[in-house]
């Protein structure tokens, strides 16, 4: 993998009112990678990535992203990045491939549904309505509606979150699949183990700094050196492969 940066954060800053809610922090994400902002509940994951993703104000600090400062070329960034809408944006009204269309039409470009529910594998619900979607589904098409400007990186804030184990582990190859293209990709979660498998690295942070930042192995590999042994023997299989064992890994939600 090449290390060129395509997202670098300078002593960024986000204080609400008298609250600081980021405290200063730098990092670099590479091209092509999937970088993981781990993190406690209210750390300030969300607010760096919506700070990063133009859609909330930085009280200070420096952001490039794919070449362009946030300060002054807000308008460039948003064209070569790829944000997950809330729920609430999929008007009700309209079906999957109407939502394409129409999401197209607000980037001014003309992309086939067809084609971009297919990267999702939801070709089948085309004419469905986002509602009656299940969850896994819900969050592969609004992974699709990421894609619909070719962009160079993807923000996913906690995309696995209340999935079953299959739906998750098939979200993971989905994103792994998007990284292999060549989109960046940078994700929140609160699972370690998602973390562990899917990140090539990591950044944690807590209280507004990031008080670590590496490969998920290195991380293990210098508690394990410090002399960290987990309390009970672990087995060699968790539930969740029993699950995955008992229930198959088919992709049953179509
Ligand atoms: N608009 C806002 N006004 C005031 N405080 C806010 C606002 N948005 C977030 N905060 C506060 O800033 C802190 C960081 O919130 P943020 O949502 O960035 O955390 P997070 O790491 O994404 O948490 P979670 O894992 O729960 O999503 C929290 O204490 C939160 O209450």
């Amino acid at each position: 993998m090449t290390k060129q940066p395509i997202i670098t954060v300078n002593d960024l800053v986000k204080n609400y009112g008298d609250f600081a809610a980021v405290k200063g922090i730098s990092f670099e994400v590479y091209e092509g990678e999937i970088f993981g902002l781990l993190g406690p509940n209210g750390a300030g994951k969300t607010t760096t990535l919506e700070i990063i993703e133009t859609l909330r104000e930085k009280t200070s600090g420096r952001i490039i992203v794919d070449g362009f400062d946030i300060e002054t070329d807000a308008d460039d960034i948003k064209k070569r990045i790829g944000v997950q809408l809330q729920a609430a944006g999929y008007y009700p009204n309209l079906n999957l491939s109407e939502l394409i269309v129409l999401f197209s039409g607000l980037y001014g470009i003309d992309k086939s549904p067809m084609e971009m529910l297919e990267k999702v594998a939801l070709t089948d619900k085309a004419k469905a309505k986002y509602k009656d979607l299940s969850g896994g589904q819900k969050q592969r098409f609004s992974i699709a509606t990421t894609l619909i400007n070719n962009p160079r990186i993807i923000f996913l804030d906690e995309p696995t979150t209340g999935l079953d184990p299959q739906a998750r582990r098939n979200l993971w190859d989905l994103i792994r699949g998007i990284r292999d293209q060549g989109t960046t990709v940078v994700i929140t979660t609160h699972y370690m183990d998602e973390a562990e498998v899917l990140c090539d690295r990591v950044a944690f942070v807590d209280g507004g700094h990031i008080i670590g930042i590496d490969t998920p192995d290195h991380f293990i590999d210098q508690l394990v050196a410090s002399g960290f042994e987990r309390k009970k023997q672990v087995k060699l299989a968790n539930l969740e492969d029993v699950f995955i064992s008992l229930t198959g890994k088919e992709w049953r939600e179509g």
